[in-house]
């Protein structure tokens, strides 16, 4: 990992602990159901906790530097959209056994 790496992945780390961005046990996820992939990763359908809603899961083939710079990216557009009722909500992230 190049110290650029470190700077994306320390933004979303830090954004967590101070509760910018709300941090979900992926232990917690339950009902998995692939509903879809992109050019970054598989997603999935899963509920959580007790909550009978259910959660897209985006998940990643290779967490690296342009990966880390994309959620980043993708985290801050969204905040300039979501007032808009057709724009899914970010709820947060979760860390599964296998990596982000
Ligand atoms: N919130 C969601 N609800 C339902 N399906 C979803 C949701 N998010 C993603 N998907 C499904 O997963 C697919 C991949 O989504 P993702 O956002 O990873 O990639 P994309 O935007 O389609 O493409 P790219 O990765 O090139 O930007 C979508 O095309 C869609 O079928």
């Amino acid at each position: 990992m190049s110290n650029n790496t470190n700077e994306w992945v320390n933004w979303i780390e830090e954004a967590i602990s101070k509760e910018h961005i709300k941090y979900y046990e992926y232990e917690k996820f339950y009902n998995f159901n692939e509903i879809g992939s992109g050019g970054f990763g598989i997603v999935h359908r899963a509920n959580w906790k007790n909550s009978h809603e259910y959660f897209a899961l985006k998940s990643f083939f290779n967490f690296n530097e342009t990966t880390a710079k994309e959620i980043v990216h993708e985290i801050k557009l969204q905040r300039e959209v979501d007032f808009h009722r057709n724009i899914i909500r970010f709820y947060g992230v979760a860390i599964s056994s296998c990596g982000m």
